[in-house]
């Protein structure tokens, strides 16, 4: 994709095109509803407080160049999809008798004064991002006047942000949603030249992957009825990456952009969906939504800072550029994580399962530094969700230093979940005349199978990048020696507070006072308790 200096693409609107938009004496002309990562025009509580404020709304989306460059990092296929979704809601406006959605392209801070130049006010709704958001957002709110409204289930500056946070997305969840008459307000909209076509365009946007979903509110809605109609079966497709592509939701990348809202899921579910196990684990799974969106809220660091700062450095003396791309590649030798892992750069999706192995693996057993993992899993997943994506990786990973970490082996994972050996072959295609049975280790296959079969381990297939049983045994040597004073940290307020541990800081307090001897003997003792969970 092309940067911003070489897209040939002006600031827009220009103040004259805004200026154009006032009615004759018009001291109040209206107000701008900016629209980020919610994507649609129901239970949206930016687009209800401007039809309560105002009699005329101009719904705006601002092509930032900062969503396209390196701090943006979304692979082409998550700007396809966004622009689906665009193209969805500037529809939905239409819908309601509005003239549509304005297209902006520029900083979003010059586009919006202009609009403010001209008397506009402008709202958006609260949302919790990384700390390039939050800049942009604070010199939008302090320097532009721009309203920022809170609607989504968080809970916002207070002290202890765990504390009755199920009761209040329980009871925002249960909640009415936010409301607006359109017959109440004019939607207006400027021409600006600027299209998702034209963007595209400009930047090099070409769709490389497959299987991509369509954007938009309409598709996520037909996805949310379908999958309701079969939820019965979620519970058995969650684990196994084939199972899983049909029998998961699938709504994580219009959840992502805010197509449907967390709300009007849950309710459909509650109310459409038979009671069962299916339904209970969906909606837990919609509260960890929150929940991780929650604590990206408390504390930006979680894009780029270990929480607990005992593992800031961790793998990093080890960083080895050629392991990073053998994983990135899927040319790891070991086969469940190599299909992930070219699974996840052709579609853009894995399941939860094999998203968690492959950090897993990438952190415990190749001990790669965990951000350029993270990064990767970022650029390619469609519903990459900077509040999900940072907080999973570092709490797969282990840089919260609380007890029960997770060590997945690739070898049992395609036992369990691959039995026959469907999603491996799909992926690693040079394996799939080995027999299943050999599949779980491929380097361990006779040399008489291999030659009649035609697969040579070396050759076709790599040997495993690196000995998983000894580079096991050194990872636990290595974090269980780091534990204890990482335990002792999360001990302090302030690292308690942005762990945001499900019992709170009580919950952090207590596993510092539990395991933090800093000079326990590595590898011993208490220490081992972060490491008893293998999967
Ligand atoms: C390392 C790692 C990175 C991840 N990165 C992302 C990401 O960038 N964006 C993302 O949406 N999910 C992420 N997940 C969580 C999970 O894998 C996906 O939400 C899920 O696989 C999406 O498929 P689905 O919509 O069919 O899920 P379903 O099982 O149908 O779940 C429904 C919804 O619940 C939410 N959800 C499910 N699991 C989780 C979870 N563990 N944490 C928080 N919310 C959850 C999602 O919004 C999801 O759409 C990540 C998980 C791991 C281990």
């Amino acid at each position: 994709m092309g940067s911003f200096a070489d897209a040939p693409l002006p600031v827009a609107p220009d103040a004259e095109a805004v200026r154009s938009l006032s009615r004759p004496d018009d001291a109040d002309p209206g107000t701008v509803v900016w629209h980020r990562s919610d994507l649609r025009i129901a239970d949206h509580p930016a687009v209800a407080a401007a039809a309560d404020e105002s009699d005329r709304i101009l719904p705006l989306f601002v092509f930032d160049p900062g969503f396209h460059d390196a701090r943006g990092a979304a692979c082409d296929a998550r700007i396809a999809f966004l622009h689906d979704c665009l193209r969805d809601l500037d529809r939905q406006y239409r819908d309601v008798d509005g003239a549509g959605l304005t297209y902006a392209h520029g900083d979003p801070i010059e586009v919006l004064s202009r609009f403010a130049d001209a008397g506009w006010d402008a709202v958006a709704s609260a949302t919790a991002t990384g700390r390039y958001g939050r800049r942009r957002d604070e010199r939008a709110r302090e320097r532009l006047g721009v309203e920022f409204v809170d609607g989504d289930g968080l809970v916002r500056d207070a002290d202890r942000p765990r504390a009755d946070w199920s009761d209040r997305v329980e009871a925002w969840l249960a909640a009415e949603p936010f409301d607006w008459d359109p017959r109440s307000v004019a939607v207006e909209r400027v021409e600006t030249g600027i299209t998702p076509e034209r963007v595209a365009d400009a930047y090099g946007v070409e769709l490389t992957k497959t299987r991509v979903p369509t954007g938009g509110r309409e598709a996520g809605r037909e996805r949310l009825h379908a999958f309701t109609e079969e939820i019965a079966e979620y519970p058995g497709s969650i684990s196994s990456p084939v199972d899983a592509r049909d029998g998961t939701s699938g709504l994580s990348p219009y959840l992502r952009f805010g197509c449907l809202s967390v709300r009007e899921v849950h309710r459909h579910v509650d109310e459409r969906a038979p009671d069962g196990r299916g339904k209970s684990m969906f909606v837990s799974r919609l509260y960890w939504n929150r929940h991780y969106t929650q604590k990206l809220l408390d504390w930006p660091g979680w894009l780029d800072r270990a929480v607990n700062p005992v593992y800031e450095e961790f793998n990093r003396d080890r960083h080895d550029p050629d392991l990073v791309a053998a994983w990135k590649d899927g040319e790891t030798g070991f086969p469940m994580v190599d299909a992930s892992m070219r699974c996840l750069r052709e579609t853009g999706w894995l399941n939860f399962r094999m998203r968690a192995l492959c950090a897993s693996v990438y952190f415990h057993i190749l001990q790669q530094p965990w951000r350029i993992g993270a990064d990767h899993f970022y650029e390619h997943l469609i519903d990459g969700d900077p509040a999900i994506n940072y907080t999973q990786w570092q709490s797969q990973c282990g840089l919260v230093g609380r007890p029960g970490l997770r060590l997945y082996d690739p070898r049992k994972q395609i036992r369990d979940q691959d039995p026959d050996g469907e999603f491996v072959s799909r992926w690693v295609p040079e394996l799939a005349p080995l027999p299943v049975a050999h599949l779980d280790a491929p380097e361990k296959t006779p040399l008489a199978v291999q030659r009649e079969v035609g697969v040579r381990i070396g050759e076709t297939y790599p040997y495993p990048v690196v000995d998983y049983e000894a580079a096991r045994s050194e990872f636990r040597e290595r974090y269980g020696a780091a534990y204890p004073a990482a335990a002792e940290r999360l001990g302090e307020e302030a690292i308690a507070r942005r762990a945001s541990l499900s019992g709170g800081i009580d919950a952090a307090e207590s596993i510092a006072a539990d395991h933090g001897e800093p000079d326990a003997d590595p590898g011993t003792g208490s220490a081992q308790a972060a490491l008893d969970e293998f999967e």
